[in-house]
Formats: C-alpha cells, sequence, structure tokens
C-alpha cells in the first residue's frame, strides 16, 4: 500500500493520498490501532466502524461536511482529530461512546455549538480545540469536562467566557485571542488563566463597570496636519500648530467625547520614525489617516506617498483595522478640488481593497491547482485566513482645521464611528472596580508635583505609593501586575515586563519610551552628534576629535560607538533637564550593564551589538548543543550598528565577489510588499546569529564555516523579494551544509514576517537555465512530508531538467547512502536560538569578528 507505515499492522500512515474513499484492504484490519489520514480528499469516513480497535484517528485537512457517525463505535479511541474540515454540526449520541477520549481536535470547521454528550468524556478529556469555528456563546459541556488541561477557542466569535471554566485547577493552558471578549476583555485574557481567575473573582466583589476606551491611531504623511486634527480635537476647538512644532516620535494623549474615552496617538510622519512604528501600531485601533489635500495630486505617485504606502502598512501588519481617511487643508483646495480629489482617493482606495483581493484568491487558486496540491495546505490555509481579514475604510471626510465647526463635524463621524458594534465590537471592556480604581490612582501619581518628568518608576515604589492610599491599602503585588498589563495593553502606560531589564521598571508615561527611542531614532541624528557640546564631551572623557570620529563613523556605517551614544544620550537629556536619569537609561560605565536603552532597542531589533573581539572562547574546550556558546568578552569599545541609517550599497558586493550562474538561489517573495524596516530587522536578528557578516543598505553577507550566503533585497511594486544565494557546493556534505544554512535564513525571514499577520511570503527556486522566467514554488516547509520526491526536476518552460539539489534542498543520493534519517524540521525559535532535526543549538550572542 503506498506510503504505508506498518509496526505489526496496528499502525498504518496514509497522509497527503489524495484519498477520496478508504481503501478496502485498511478496513480489513480490525487489530489496527492507529490510522492517519491527514491531508486527503476525503468526504466520509465510511467503514470506519469496522475498526473497533482504533486509539487514534487523524481525519484532518480533509472535505468532511457531515461528522462521521460511524466513530461512535470507536469505544477505545484516545486521540480524535478532525480538524480542518466544513462540519458544521457534531450530533448527539457520538461521545457518550467515547469514554476514553483524552485529545479532541475540532478546530477550522464552521461549528456553532457541541453536543451536550461531550460531558461523557468528563473523566478522560485533557486536549480540546475549538479555535477557528463560528462559536458565538461559549459551549457549555465544555465547563464539565473537569481533567481539561488545554482549551484553545480563540478565532470564533465569542464575548463572554464563563467564569466556571477558570474554577478548576486542571486548566492549565487557554488561549482565547480573535474574539470580540467584553467579559473578560481580551487584555485581560492576555494575561493568562491566574489573571483571568483573579479577574472573575474581583468581579464578584462588586458589580462590574462598563468601560468605554479606544486606542486612536493618526497615521499619514509629514506635514498631513496629524497635530493639528488631534489637538484641536482635544481642545475642542481648531487649534493650528505652527510648521515648526513637528511631532517628534509619537505624542499621547487621552480624550473623552460623552463616555467614551480616546487614546490618541500621534505618530511622527518622518521617514526615520518608521522604524519603531512596529512597536505601537497595534490591532484593535482606529485608525485615522491623514491626507493633506493640498498636497495631494490625483496621479500614482501622490496616492503612493500619501495614502497607498499607509494602507499597504496597514494591511500588512493590522489587516483588521478601520480606517477612516481625513482630508486636510480643505481651505486650500477650491470645493470642486476637494471633492474630485475625495473621490479619487476613495476609488484608488477601493482598486488597492480589490487588487489584494483578486491576489489572494489567485494564490489559493494557484495552490488548488497545482499538482501536488496536499503538500500546500498550510499555505492554503494561511492564505483563507488572510482572505477573511478586512480592512475597513470609511469614508473620506474632508476638513479645514482652522475652522471649528469642521471639527465639530469629524467629532461626531468619530463617535458615530465608534458606537457602531459591527465596526467595534470590542471598544466596551467589563472591568472589576479595582481595575478602574488603580488606574485612577496612577493617573493622579503621574499628574501630582512630585512625579518627575519621564513617569519612569520601580514596580515596588509604584506599589507602595499606592497601597498608602486607604482605599488600595489591600493591593498585593499580582493584583498590580494584572491592572499594569491590562493597562499597557491599551496603551495607557508601558511596562514591558517580557523584557529582563524592565520588569520592574513601569514607564507611567508611555511618551517617555518614546523619548527613549528618540535619543537614537531619530531624524538628523549625524547633527545632533556634531552638536554634542564641549561640556559633555569633557564630562565623558572624549575629545572633539573623537566627536568628529563618531560623525565620521556613523554617516559612512551606520555605527555608533558605546561613548558616543553616552555622549550622545547626555547631552540630549541636559538639553531636556533630566540628566538625572542618565545612568539609569544608559546603565554603568563599564558596558557590562546595559542599561534600558539598549535592551529596549535591542528587544525590538532597532540596532545591533558589534564587538570587534576575537572570534570564540578559543580556552572553551567543547561546544555543547543545547548550552549556551560561551564567548570571551572584548576588551574594546563596543559598537552598535543602526541599519536605519545604512546608506552604503558596494561593500557587500565586492566581498561576495559578484553572483554566478551556478550558484545555489531562491528567492522569498512578498506580497502585497516587503513593510517598511523589516531588512533592517532581518539584519539585526540573523547578524546576530551569525558572527561573520557585512551589511549594507539593502544586501548582506552571511558567513557560516567559512561559506558565504548573500541576502539581497528587492522591492518593487509587483517585484518584492529576498534574494538567498550560495555558491554551489561539492559533494553531498557540501550541498547538506549549504540548505540548511539557506533553510535556518528562510526562518529566521518566515519568523520574522509572522509579525504582520497579513503579509504573505512563499519560497520559490528560479529556473537555472539562463533567461528562463520559471520558478519553482516551494512546498510546505513545516508538513511531514519530504520537500520534494523526485531527484530530477524539470522546468515547465524551458523543458530542461535539473537535479533537485540545485533547486531545493535535498541533498544528492549516494549509492553508499546510510539509511534514510528521520525527515529534519527546522526552526528558528527566537533571536538567535535555532533548532536543527534532533540538536539544537542554543546561540544567544556569539561575538563579532571584525575580520
Ligand atoms: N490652512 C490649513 N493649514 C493646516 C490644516 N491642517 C494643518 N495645517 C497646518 O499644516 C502644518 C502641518 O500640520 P501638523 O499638524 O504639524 O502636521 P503633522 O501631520 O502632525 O506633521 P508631522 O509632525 O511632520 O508628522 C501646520 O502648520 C498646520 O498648522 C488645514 O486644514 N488648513
Amino acid at each position: 500500500m503506498p506510503g504505508q507505515e506498518q509496526d505489526c499492522l496496528r499502525e498504518v500512515t496514509l497522509s497527503t493520498q489524495r484519498l477520496r474513499v478508504l481503501p478496502p484492504a485498511v478496513l480489513s484490519n480490525p487489530t489496527l490501532e492507529s490510522l492517519d489520514l491527514d491531508r486527503n480528499k476525503l468526504r466520509s469516513i465510511t467503514g470506519i466502524s469496522k475498526l473497533g480497535n482504533l486509539k487514534k484517528l487523524i481525519v484532518s485537512k480533509n472535505e468532511i461536511v457531515d461528522f462521521p457517525n460511524e466513530i461512535q463505535s470507536l469505544v477505545y479511541l484516545e486521540k480524535l482529530e478532525l480538524n480542518q474540515n466544513q462540519i458544521r454540526v457534531i450530533p448527539e449520541g457520538i461521545f457518550c461512546h467515547l469514554p476514553r477520549l483524552k485529545h479532541l481536535r475540532l478546530n477550522n470547521n464552521r461549528l456553532g455549538a457541541l453536543p451536550r454528550d461531550l460531558a461523557a468524556c468528563q473523566g478522560s478529556l485533557q486536549y480540546l480545540n475549538i479555535s477557528n469555528n463560528l462559536f458565538r456563546t461559549f459551549p457549555q459541556p465544555v465547563l464539565q469536562l473537569a481533567n481539561l488541561q488545554e482549551l484553545h477557542v480563540q478565532n470564533n466569535a465569542l464575548r463572554q467566557l464563563p467564569r466556571e471554566l477558570f474554577q478548576g485547577q486542571a486548566l492549565k493552558m487557554f488561549k482565547a485571542n480573535g474574539n470580540p471578549l467584553r467579559e473578560p476583555p481580551i487584555e485581560v485574557c492576555a494575561g493568562g488563566i491566574q489573571q483571568i481567575l483573579n479577574y472573575f473573582n474581583h468581579l464578584q466583589h462588586g458589580s462590574g463597570q462598563e468601560d468605554k476606551r479606544i486606542k486612536t491611531m493618526f497615521l499619514g504623511a509629514s506635514l498631513a496636519g496629524k497635530s493639528t486634527i488631534c489637538k484641536s480635537l482635544k481642545q475642542r476647538q481648531a487649534k493650528l500648530v505652527p510648521k515648526e512644532e513637528r511631532t517628534v516620535g509619537i505624542e499621547i494623549s487621552e480624550f473623552r467625547i460623552e463616555d467614551f474615552t480616546f487614546l490618541f496617538w500621534d505618530f511622527a510622519g518622518q521617514l526615520e520614525y518608521y522604524m519603531t512604528h512596529h512597536v505601537f501600531i497595534t490591532p484593535q485601533a482606529l485608525v485615522i489617516l491623514v491626507i493633506n489635500l493640498h498636497m495631494y495630486q490625483t496621479n500614482d505617485d501622490a496616492f503612493k506617498d500619501l495614502v497607498g504606502f499607509w494602507i499597504n502598512n496597514l494591511f500588512m501588519r493590522v489587516p483588521n483595522s478601520v480606517v477612516l481617511p481625513v482630508g486636510t487643508h480643505a481651505d486650500c483646495c477650491r470645493k470642486q478640488e476637494v471633492e474630485e480629489k475625495r473621490s479619487n482617493i476613495m476609488a484608488k482606495i477601493t482598486a488597492m481593497l480589490a487588487e489584494r483581493k483578486s491576489n489572494l484568491t489567485h494564490f489559493i487558486n494557484n495552490l488548488e491547482a497545482s499538482e501536488e496540491p496536499e503538500v500546500y495546505v498550510d499555505q492554503w490555509e494561511k492564505l483563507k485566513e488572510m482572505e477573511s481579514c478586512t480592512l475597513t475604510i470609511l469614508d473620506l471626510v474632508a476638513v479645514n482645521c482652522t475652522d471649528h465647526s469642521d471639527i465639530k463635524k469629524l467629532e461626531a463621524t468619530i463617535l458615530e464611528h465608534v458606537k457602531n458594534e459591527e465596526l467595534f465590537p470590542e471598544v466596551v471592556r467589563v472591568l472589576p472596580p479595582i481595575y478602574r480604581e488603580v488606574e485612577a490612582a496612577i493617573v493622579n501619581i503621574t499628574q501630582s508635583e512630585e512625579m518627575a518628568d519621564h513617569g519612569m518608576m520601580d514596580l515596588q515604589y509604584l506599589l507602595s505609593e499606592l497601597s498608602r492610599q486607604e482605599h488600595l491599602a489591600n493591593l498585593d503585588k499580582e493584583l498590580l501586575q494584572d491592572v499594569l498589563r491590562y493597562l499597557h495593553r491599551i496603551g495607557l502606560i508601558v511596562w514591558y515586563e517580557e523584557i529582563k531589564h524592565l520588569e520592574s521598571t513601569v514607564f507611567l508615561q508611555p511618551t517617555f519610551l518614546i523619548t527613549t527611542f528618540k535619543l537614537l531614532v531619530r531624524d538628523r541624528l549625524a547633527q545632533q552628534l556634531e552638536s554634542i557640546s564641549v561640556d559633555t564631551l569633557i564630562a565623558e572623557h572624549a575629545t572633539i576629535r573623537d566627536r568628529s570620529n563618531w560623525v565620521w563613523a556613523f554617516k559612512s556605517k551606520a555605527m555608533l560607538c558605546h561613548q558616543a551614544v553616552r555622549a550622545l544620550v547626555k547631552y540630549q537629556l541636559c538639553l531636556e533637564g533630566m540628566q538625572d536619569i542618565f545612568e539609569e537609561i544608559m546603565g554603568d560605565k563599564t558596558h557590562r550593564g546595559k542599561g534600558k536603552l539598549f535592551s529596549l532597542l535591542e528587544h525590538f531589533e532597532l540596532c545591533l551589538e558589534v564587538r570587534h573581539a576575537k572570534a570564540l572562547n578559543p580556552q572553551a574546550s567543547e561546544f555543547v548543543p543545547g548550552r549556551t556558546w560561551e564567548t570571551t568578552r572584548g576588551q574594546g569599545d563596543s559598537w552598535y550598528l543602526f541599519p536605519t541609517y545604512l546608506n552604503q550599497t558596494e561593500e557587500v558586493a565586492e566581498v561576495w565577489g559578484g553572483d554566478h550562474p551556478e550558484d545555489l538561489h531562491i528567492r522569498t517573495y512578498f506580497s502585497p510588499e516587503i513593510p517598511e524596516g523589516f531588512f533592517h530587522r532581518f539584519l539585526v536578528k540573523a547578524c546576530s546569529f551569525y558572527s561573520t557578516h557585512w551589511v549594507a543598505k539593502a544586501t548582506c553577507l552571511l558567513v557560516c564555516n567559512g561559506k558565504p550566503l548573500l541576502i539581497k533585497e528587492n522591492n518593487q511594486r509587483a517585484y518584492s523579494y529576498l534574494e538567498l544565494r550560495c555558491r554551489k557546493p561539492a559533494g553531498a556534505t557540501g550541498f547538506r551544509f549549504a540548505w540548511d544554512f539557506l533553510m535556518a535564513v528562510v526562518f529566521i525571514i518566515q519568523k520574522l514576517s509572522e509579525e504582520w499577520p497579513g503579509l504573505h511570503v512563499c519560497v520559490k527556486s528560479p529556473c537555472r537555465t539562463a533567461g528562463c522566467p520559471a520558478e519553482l514554488t516551494w512546498p510546505d516547509m513545516d508538513g511531514k512530508t519530504p520537500v520534494t520526491k523526485e531527484d530530477v526536476k524539470t522546468c515547465g518552460t524551458c523543458g530542461h531538467r535539473f537535479g533537485a539539489e540545485l533547486l531545493l534542498s535535498k541533498v544528492p543520493r549516494q549509492p553508499e547512502a546510510p539509511p534514510a534519517q528521520p525527515p529534519v524540521h527546522y526552526y528558528v525559535t527566537s533571536y538567535g536560538t535555532t533548532t536543527f532535526g534532533p540538536s539544537s543549538v542554543h546561540v544567544t550572542r556569539q561575538n563579532i569578528s571584525s575580520e
């Protein structure tokens, strides 16, 4: 039987066989205990009841519409997977016959309810996945599953979760993101089971209060009028912002209309700040896209710069957002011109949305029509998920910001949209009174006289300050952390508990965090560096000549040494009267304590530490997989590379020595385009992993075991890709190594791209015939099937045949080859950690050699 692996006929695997019916041979084997039918085309599994000894049945990724009733005969069943089918209803009378069922996957179907008799599995069921279905209310039978340890309900339409679910001891893992939850709000759920439980406990002591709050992000090109609108809305009058007062970084303010609280995040329009946008552009917000109508022309370039760029970025980053385009400077245009521009912008946005939809449909159809569609199931699913996301674009409002009545009109429009539950289902959150009390007390502290401008506070100190207040005397650390976590997620404060250096620091004024970013990520940084005062230089034991060197290194290599950063930061903090926090931000002088600034910049992949030191520890006696690779610390000054400021392009090309037709060559394509800042963050990630590297504006050369790998960025409309090349290796080991290297870099790219949920990335190998435009699409890389079955691939366009190892990660077969290894899985789990097959290599940071 094809694809069958037999173990005394107890176990049969028939995945990806394009089966439409169960093969009779399988059904004639009543001793079978495990049957895997993953990724086929089954509409039913008629006859399955003959396999009365089955313990494990996998029918995921098939075409089942009607729940297979025969499953009720499989009374020994322990594991059942029916995910990724089209099941709408599960009848009563099935689960009551499955008392041993431990593991049940029903995700990605069309279910809206579960049968009552699921409760019969209460003694056994430990894992249940009903994510990506159509549940509007929480399925009550689940509450009786006393031994349930893991529950997935993501991406349904749940508004409320029952408190009883969290009261038992068993539940260890619970996931609910992607639901319009009010009670508890999604920001509370993200804090985990304990936080949810605490939330319900506090709800018990008083009735929940409705909180209507929405983060509002003002985006748009420079000088569009974002700050003007923001300030005018807040002050309820036309409030023109002088041109010189440009937003630096992001400004945040709070504002109320009726009983809605708006948190305004006003983003600076200059390109340099786009690098930090990924940190602050978050889902579940109202996006106000501000367009200067006076500047806008009805041609494609103006549209791309002032509107298209932002729409594309929102597509990729927060694909489910609601966007209100606002056209400013209406007073500088004729009435008819305003109308023309308004309809031009709306028509072009509509065309963009249609283009995106049609692209996705095209990709999906391609996968479905491909030769082996079952090896593209994961890609297909991701695309389907993207297709279900909708960027809602509201009708453009044209305003004259100098006119009070226009501001009032805009305010009314915003309010009307926010009240629309269809558009903003999660605006209303039910909160225990204590959440509001703690929040109010924090706001009081931030506004008090004693509070320093920066608003940074130690967590323990904050707790003691709060609990000094009579009504919060019982506040404990856990509850405070719960509330802080919530306030962080809604954007009122900033608390990065996941960054080790910052876990005990709360930024009560989120703007201060942005101020810290701005110290090094800003426009005209070179001028800033040049203007460091002599006093500051002296205090840092530096000379004017050092300062010139810093400027030179920055302009030519986008690098700053530690001393330069210290001087720059000290100088800027002095200007703002905040010199007292210098040590805290920068760490101590020995460079060993990293300080908050670099913890932040490195966490968000905005800079890379480049240490001029001898490579790896020469004293290290051995390298042990899974353990930290110890390195010697360099004696010299640390340098930091800021990829945003890179402007050279030639350096890498020189080291690489030009492309060669023989190179192994793949491309990762991006649709709709490579997001702003993506390549820079990729550089930081990849270079912190591969110690030897060269970087330039749009290229990078990584070296591993002496072998180079080139990555080039090409970001053109309808042609956005990263190209990966390495020299054609000799011999099977060489191929294995080269493909491992390529795959590791592809996985870094894929891992990073997950941060843009609306971004589609696919990998292709160009045909190796010079001039032939054909490309070979790569199948799912985390699928269980090997990437390629054949040894030779034929190009469908030019007809030439190539060894598969030249196109895909397949090692050439050798006559004396040892028995097949288990399939190798690669994945990059996080910054600097990678797993290759059975052994895992954990490298926290390799030193950088300056070769
Ligand atoms: N006449 C007129 N001027 C406006 C209008 N809206 C904004 N302005 C002016 O346009 C200039 C730019 O406005 P800002 O609000 O600073 O623009 P921004 O989008 O915040 O700009 P960045 O800070 O660079 O991101 C200011 O001088 C405003 O006074 C408008 O509707 N009519």
